[in-house]
C-alpha cells in the first residue's frame, strides 16, 4: 500500500502525477481556520506532509501520530514548530537553493523602485500631471556607486552583493553572525557591526530569517541611526521591522524610503498607513514568485519528501540532527 500524505498546496500537474505514483493523496489548497479540522482528521494517517505557508504547530503535530517527514515549498521556516518536530524525530525539508537568484533580483529591483520612484512617477504620468518638461519635484537619488548595506549574508544576501558589486559598482557593507569570505572576496563586502553599517549604508537590504533574535530588529533606534537620504529593503520576514516604528520614520522624513516584499500581517490590510505613503513601494510577498522558481521550489519539494520518507535524505534539511538517530 502506498503511504498516506497530506498536501496543502495545489502542485502542477506533473508533479501531482508524480505524488500520486508514490502517495495516496489527500489534496487541501492551504491550512487555514476554516479547513484545519477537516487537515487534522486527514492528517491521523499521514505519513507525509507537503505544501507552504500555514502554521504546523505542536497541536497539528498532535493529530499526526503516523508522520515521518514534512517538505516546505519555501527557505523560510518559521511556521513550523521545528522544536517540536525535531522531538519527534521527523526531518523537515525545505527548499534553500531553488530560490536564491530570483530573490535577490526581486530585492534588486525593489531598491531601484524605491530609489528611482518608479512606481510613484509611473502613477503621477498615469494620472495625467505629466504636463510640461519635469523638474525636481520629480526627481529621484541614484543607486550605482552607493553604498549597500546587507543584513543577513546568506544565500540571498550573496546574490544581492554580486549584483550590487558588477551591476551597480557599489561598496558593500554586511552584518551576519559569522564572517562570509567568498563575499569578501568575490564583491569586496565588509563585515561591520549593524549600527555601522546603518549609519554608512545608502540602501539597507534587511535579508533575514524570523526567528527570536530578528524579531523587531530594526526598530525606532535602528532606523534614527540611518541617514536620512537612506531606503530601507524589507525581503526576508516582515517581524524582523516594527512597523509602526517604520511608518513613523517614513512619514517624518527619518529616512528617503521603503520598498517591502514583506509584512507584519499579510496580506497587508488595506488600511495599512503603508499604502497611502509615496515614499513606500510594497510587494506581495512575491520574492520567489516568478513561474519558473515557483516550479522549481515545487519540485525540489517533491523530491524532497520522497526522499525523506525513503530515508534517503542528501540535502536540504532543517533538522539534519533526526537523521542521525
Ligand atoms: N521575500 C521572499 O519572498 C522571501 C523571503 N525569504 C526570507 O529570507 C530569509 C533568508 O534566506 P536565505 O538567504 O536563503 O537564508 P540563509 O540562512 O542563507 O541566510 C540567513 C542569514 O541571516 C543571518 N542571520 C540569522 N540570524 C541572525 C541574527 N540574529 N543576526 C544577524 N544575522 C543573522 C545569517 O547569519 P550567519 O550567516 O552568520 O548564520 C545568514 O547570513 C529566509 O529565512 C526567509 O525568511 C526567503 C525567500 C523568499
Ligand atoms: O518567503 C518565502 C520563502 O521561501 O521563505
Amino acid at each position: 500500500m502506498k503511504p498516506s500524505i497530506v498536501v496543502y498546496k495545489k502542485q502542477p500537474a506533473d508533479l501531482q502525477q508524480r505524488l500520486e505514483q508514490h502517495f495516496a493523496i489527500t489534496q487541501f489548497d492551504d491550512i487555514t481556520e476554516e479547513n484545519r479540522a477537516q487537515v487534522l482528521d486527514a492528517l491521523q494517517n499521514a505519513e507525509g506532509l507537503l505544501g507552504s505557508g500555514g502554521r504546523v504547530d505542536k497541536d497539528l503535530l498532535d493529530h499526526a501520530p503516523r508522520l515521518r517527514a514534512v517538505s516546505t515549498s519555501s527557505v523560510g521556516y518559521d511556521n513550523f514548530d521545528v522544536a517540536e518536530l525535531t522531538r519527534r524525530e521527523i526531518p523537515l525539508m525545505h527548499t534553500p537553493t531553488a530560490l536564491t537568484d530570483t530573490v535577490a533580483d526581486t530585492v534588486m529591483a525593489l531598491v531601484l523602485a524605491t530609489a528611482r520612484r518608479v512606481v510613484n512617477l509611473a502613477e503621477r504620468v498615469k494620472a495625467g500631471e505629466w504636463t510640461e518638461n519635469v523638474g525636481p519635484d520629480w526627481f529621484s537619488i541614484d543607486v550605482h556607486h552607493k553604498t549597500m548595506g546587507i543584513v543577513g549574508m546568506g544565500r540571498i544576501g550573496l546574490a544581492l552583493a554580486q549584483r550590487a558589486h558588477f551591476g551597480f559598482d557599489m561598496p558593500i557593507l554586511y552584518n551576519a553572525r559569522s564572517q562570509h569570505t567568498e563575499a569578501e572576496e568575490r564583491f569586496g563586502a565588509r563585515k561591520c557591526e549593524l549600527d555601522e553599517l546603518l549609519e554608512k549604508s545608502d540602501f539597507v537590504c534587511v535579508l533575514l530569517p524570523m526567528t527570536q533574535q530578528t524579531f523587531h530588529l530594526i526598530g525606532k533606534e535602528q532606523l534614527a541611526k540611518m541617514k536620512s537620504s537612506a531606503v530601507l529593503v524589507s525581503a526576508g520576514r516582515g517581524p524582523v521591522i516594527d512597523e509602526p516604528a517604520l511608518i513613523e520614520a517614513l512619514k517624518d522624513g527619518t529616512i528617503y524610503g521603503a520598498g517591502m516584499d514583506v509584512f507584519e500581517k499579510e496580506p497587508l490590510p488595506k488600511d495599512s498607513p503603508l499604502l497611502s505613503l509615496p515614499n513606500v513601494v510594497a510587494l506581495p510577498h512575491v520574492g520567489s514568485a516568478t513561474h519558473q522558481t515557483r516550479y522549481d521550489m515545487a519540485a525540489c519539494a517533491v523530491d524532497n519528501l520522497i526522499a525523506a520518507l525513503n530515508g534517503d535524505v542528501k540535502q536540504f534539511c532543517v533538522n539534519p540532527e533526526v537523521l542521525r538517530k
